[in-house]
């Protein structure tokens, strides 16, 4: 059953349109991930569900009912709509402790001093914040904030929480213990999370289907993370993935030839299609080099040393790709490159896509 529907949503400010006619289905109990590039409309988006912000045509039901039908004039306000928010700013209010933090929902709904009691402690010990409860947020690291803005966010037992960016104050070590957290509580609590982010690695690592949204406010793909890594509907999702080379390849006759020469593709699933102009789309981890004489000829253009890793530009007749093997490797296999040396290449993976659509995807 669907927790979240929106259909024809539109929205945008004088100056620009930011949603059209968007349509989006969350089910209940799922960890869904809506990520695009900073501005393209996540947080106007989250805003609207938690009922900030007003749509100016469509509809949104959350647990079927109807919050928003601009047509019937429908619009339930935010404390109505039995959301947990954690906005970016996670602001937790400094001159409460942390029990008055989480208590203060709880507080405003007039909840009985003994129940409150009990469900701030029993929060408290959810989110791993045992005996800090008469804290001072000034007290507390970064992590630990973060954590009572969640509790506070879901000590009212919502059945939906909604959470933007909750992570992006926090260093890269507890951001990656933290993400974890939100999933464990997620399950332990039985809640429907809707997170929005451009972070590709915690969209990855805690959703059970992920929605990509272009800088145009457009979901271009919906899936599970596999999916979405592995089956990207467009160039635009899958250069968003991570670091994506993209060579030219043309077709002639029934031979694939790389860039502007007459090397053929060494890969033997073919695009299926018509086009003449094509793209292979891998990423650095997809692309085998060796001194062997297999697969595509090329040209070390730049190496560079980055500690673990070893970095290479490589140019096949006018193409461009980069890998990436580790450093231990690259010395056991006599791998070590400098720019002007030749190379061989051959793939693990690829996509492939029609050149025409990589439009606004590649800088050409
Ligand atoms: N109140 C407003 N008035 C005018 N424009 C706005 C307003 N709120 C948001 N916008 C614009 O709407 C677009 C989408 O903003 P939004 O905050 O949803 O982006 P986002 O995808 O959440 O970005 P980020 O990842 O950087 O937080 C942006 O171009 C933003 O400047």
């Amino acid at each position: 059953m669907d927790i979240i529907r929106m259909e024809g949503i539109t929205k945008g400010y004088p100056d620009h349109p930011v949603l059209n006619d968007l349509t989006l289905s969350i089910k209940k109990g799922e960890c869904f991930t809506l990520l695009g590039p900073s501005g393209c409309g996540k947080t106007v988006l989250l805003r609207l569900i938690a009922g900030f912000e007003s749509p100016e045509t469509g509809k949104i039901f959350i647990d079927d009912i109807p919050v928003n039908d601009m047509e019937e004039g429908i619009d339930v306000p935010p404390e109505n709509r039995g959301l947990g928010v954690v906005f970016q700013d996670y602001a937790v209010w400094p001159h409460m402790t942390v029990f008055e933090n989480i208590a203060y929902p709880l507080k405003i709904a007039n909840v009985p001093k003994d129940e409150i009691q009990q469900r701030v402690m029993e929060m408290v010990d959810i989110v791993g914040m045992k005996g800090l409860d008469k804290r001072y947020p000034s007290e507390l690291s970064g992590g630990q904030q973060q954590r009572v803005a969640l509790a506070r966010a879901l000590v009212g037992k919502p059945s939906l929480m909604l959470l933007d960016e909750p992570l992006s104050n926090l260093d890269a070590n507890l951001r990656e213990e933290m993400r974890f957290e939100i999933k464990e509580l997620q399950r332990k609590l039985g809640v429907t999370v809707l997170y929005v982010t451009h972070d590709q690695e915690i969209g990855l690592a805690i959703s059970d289907r992920v929605a990509i949204m272009d800088e145009n406010g457009v979901i271009q793909q919906i899936g599970t993370p596999w999916e979405i890594f592995e089956q990207p509907a467009n160039p635009f999702v899958f250069n968003f993935m991570g670091i994506a080379n993209f060579i030219d390849v043309r077709r002639d006759g029934t031979n694939f030839f790389v860039g502007t020469g007459t090397q053929p593709m060494p890969w033997d699933e073919k695009p299926e299609g018509e086009a003449v102009d094509w793209v292979a789309a891998f990423r650095p981890s997809d692309v085998t080099i060796s001194r062997e004489d297999k697969g595509l000829h090329g040209i070390v253009r730049r190496a560079n040393f980055l500690g673990a890793m070893m970095d290479y530009l490589i140019e096949i007749d006018g193409a461009f790709l980069r890998t990436s093997l580790e450093t231990h490797h690259a010395i056991a296999r006599d791998l070590i490159l400098k720019a002007g040396d030749t190379i061989n290449v051959q793939f693990l993976s690829l996509h492939w896509f029609e050149k025409e659509t990589l439009k606004g995807v590649r800088n050409e």
